[in-house]
């Protein structure tokens, strides 16, 4: 029977005439080869699994005090500088309870490799430890290992300590990235889920990322370099990422999109922020004033190719509305200064909290309110600029808050040296409350703080 009338269909194909069997023909197959492209192109989904936070232990903490003892203690600085780090402290939205590294307290007041690596150690290890016991992971399931940190990359690398540390497999595909600045946490997700989908087999992917200042602690008279010392301080987040479908019922978002941009061509986004030695030879990193104007040309940039990809159809309309009205009132500049709401698309945001004026800046160019940067200001003044792993202190935030709801989407945002914008786009896959190892337990509920006075240095363009 099916037989009869595969053969009648086939006939009454034949009996076409050649005009109308060719171009049914190429479209038949041209159909066929694009949904079997479409099905081998496929990505697995990438899940976050869990992260986990260090809370270094309480002797660590360092408030205004601890900071004027170690500088009148080093002998190192003039009465000048002392009284422009304590108005820079005073004004960075840092609070009384960031952490420093071991160096700062050992009353030596020398920066050596030893101090570097035990502040390496003391952050990669337990945050490392804490995560795999709670995520159910053992180092032998790992795969990939992407390890972050800006400013001490030492030899073995960090990677390898951890592999060492952990006994890892032998063929874990280690990164060990250094110089990547702020945005190397998100930077670290988007390469372990690039890792994981080049990979024949599902599998796990560990991102590290820390930042290390003991060898970058400044003791010299460059203002630029001075700020660094006032707003960097210790932080380390670890992150498990996997594409084992299985796990999707235990993991806590999902991977949505990764988008990394890359503003190094321009001289001034290039020289923003720069590791260097002053004319004395003394080593630090110099943030010079013009960072926060390149940040934000930086997140124009980035967000001009995020929006689409991320933002409703309404939203985008609604913002090309707005464009074409102001132009057609002669009105360049408030066209130019348009930008689509962003809280359409997003119901959770981490926005990078490098500095109390980064925070702000990118509030006014994107028309957040406090309640959209209270993460950020939150974890500045908690934790002060831990650089990379800022973005994860500001996830266990919203989870302390328990505010994360499944189905919630959720957006990364980081600035690192180079000048780079990254972001992560996360999807809740449930609601997410603090977990044992949250590092805002017990501190959680003084925050939101009250709003720190506006930068005079940064003031808004006219
Ligand atoms: C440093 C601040 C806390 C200062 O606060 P305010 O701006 O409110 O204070 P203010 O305007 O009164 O300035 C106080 C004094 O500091 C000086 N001052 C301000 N910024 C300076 C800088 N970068 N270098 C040297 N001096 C600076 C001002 O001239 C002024 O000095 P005087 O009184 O003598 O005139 C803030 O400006 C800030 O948050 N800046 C951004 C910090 C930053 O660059 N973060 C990004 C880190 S890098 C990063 O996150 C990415 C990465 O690493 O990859």
């Amino acid at each position: 029977m099916q037989a009869s009338s595969t053969t009648a269909a086939m006939a009454s194909l034949r009996a076409l005439p050649l005009p109308v069997l060719v171009p049914l023909v190429v479209s038949a197959l041209a159909f066929l080869v694009t949904v079997l492209r479409l099905v081998l192109r496929r990505q697995r989904p990438v899940y976050l699994l869990n992260y986990s936070c260090h809370l270094p232990d309480v002797d660590r903490q360092v408030n205004l005090e601890v900071c004027e003892y170690f500088g009148l203690k080093c002998r190192r600085y003039s009465d000048d500088i002392a009284d422009f780090m304590r108005l820079i402290y005073s004004k960075s939205g840092l609070g009384q309870e960031t952490f420093a590294p071991p160096f700062i307290f050992s009353g030596r007041f020398d920066k050596t490799l030893a101090f570097a690596v035990q502040e390496a150690e003391e952050g990669l290890f337990a945050v490392v430890g804490q995560l795999l016991a709670k995520a159910d992971v053992t180092p032998a399931d790992i795969s990939v290992l992407v390890v972050a940190c800006s400013m001490f990359s030492p030899m073995p690398s960090l990677a390898s300590m951890i592999a060492h540390r952990f006994k890892m497999r032998p063929d874990v595909k280690a990164y060990s990235v250094a110089g990547m600045g702020c945005s190397a946490g998100t930077v670290g997700i988007d390469t372990a889920a690039r890792s994981l989908r080049c990979q024949r087999r599902p599998g796990y992917a560990l991102v590290v990322v820390t930042e290390n200042t003991s060898l970058n602690w400044y003791f010299g008279e460059n203002k630029h370099m001075l700020v660094t010392n006032c707003i960097f301080r210790v932080g380390t987040a670890a992150a498990l990422v996997t594409d084992v479908p299985a796990r999707r019922a235990d993991a806590k978002y999902e991977l949505v999109r990764t988008l990394r941009t890359h503003h190094g061509a321009d001289d001034a986004a290039f020289h923003a922020a720069t590791q260097m030695e002053d004319e004395r030879g003394n080593l630090g990193v110099a943030l010079t004033k013009d960072l926060v104007r390149v940040a934000g040309a930086a997140l124009r940039r980035h967000i001009t190719a995020l929006g689409p990809r991320v933002l409703p159809v309404a939203e985008m309309l609604r913002y090309a509305w707005r464009v074409a009205r102001a132009r057609a009132a002669g009105n360049r500049k408030a066209a130019a200064a348009e930008v689509p709401d962003f809280q359409r698309a997003f119901e959770h945001m981490c926005i990078h909290s490098g500095g109390k004026a980064v925070i702000d800046a990118v509030a006014r160019l994107m028309g957040f309110g406090p309640a959209v940067v209270e993460p950020a200001r939150a974890t500045l003044h908690r934790f002060g600029n831990t650089s990379s792993s800022l973005v994860f202190y500001e996830l266990a935030y919203f989870e302390a808050k328990r505010r994360v709801r499944a189905g919630d989407r959720l957006w990364m945002l980081a600035f690192g040296t180079g000048f780079k914008a990254c972001s992560n786009v996360w999807r809740a896959l449930r609601d997410c409350g603090p977990d044992a190892d949250n590092p805002w337990n017990g501190c959680v509920h003084r925050y939101p703080m009250p709003l720190p006075p506006p930068s005079k240095t940064h003031k808004p363009a006219a």
